[in-house]
């Protein structure tokens, strides 16, 4: 595990390595820290499967996470949780930040493309569903030669997180019926 400060946003990021030996393309997972989702296993969001289907699929195939401090896509717990109690009252993920005066997403993966460059990989397989990882990751001097989708963990209290992703930010999340889930 390896911590890193001093890069462009002034937050210590992790970067945890699986293998010894990096292929040449490594697999790369991004993950924005979700402290209610990542360990408190909060059924909002399909951020903790997510990280553990990473870490299972890192540790078979070995690559590289990076564990970026953006907790509410870069609003920060407490206005996450502000957000939620919006989100109860029926706004979406994408219009709660939006009535609490934040953009949909303030997420610079800037630190992600210095951190990668420090452990000298130019080029690799991302794991996301989300299209602005890969576009922001190319800006920034990365070669994103492909991308992998994460599973869809879907359960009926994330439903409507998940359609605003897909309808609102273009994730590429396959929904199955309501019913089914
Ligand atoms: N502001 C806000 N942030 C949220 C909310 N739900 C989850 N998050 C944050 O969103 C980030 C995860 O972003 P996602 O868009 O779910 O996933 P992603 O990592 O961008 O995309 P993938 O790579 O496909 O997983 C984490 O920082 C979470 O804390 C919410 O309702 N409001
Ligand atoms: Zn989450």
């Amino acid at each position: 595990m390896l911590s890193f400060t001093g890069l462009v946003d002034g937050r210590e990021h992790i970067a945890l390595v699986f293998g010894e030996r990096q292929r040449d393309i490594p697999l790369v997972r991004v993950h924005s820290e979700c402290l209610t989702g990542d360990v408190f296993g909060s059924g909002r969001c399909d951020c903790g499967p997510q990280l553990r289907e990473a870490l299972d699929l890192l540790a078979h195939h070995g690559g590289i996470l990076l564990y970026l401090r953006q907790e509410g896509r870069g609003i920060g717990l407490y206005n996450k949780l502000d957000a939620y109690l919006l989100q109860d009252g029926g706004l979406d993920t994408f219009e709660a930040n939006r009535k609490l005066n934040f953009a949909d997403d303030l997420r610079d993966y800037r630190p992600a493309a210095q951190m990668l460059a420090a452990l000298s990989v130019d080029a690799i397989q991302l794991l996301t569903n989300n299209p602005d990882k890969a576009r922001q990751l190319t800006d920034s001097g990365v070669e994103v030669r492909s991308t992998r989708s994460t599973g869809a963990f879907v359960r009926s209290t994330n439903r409507g997180y998940l359609l605003a992703k897909r309808e609102v930010a273009g994730h590429r999340i396959e929904l199955p019926d309501p019913e089914r889930t």
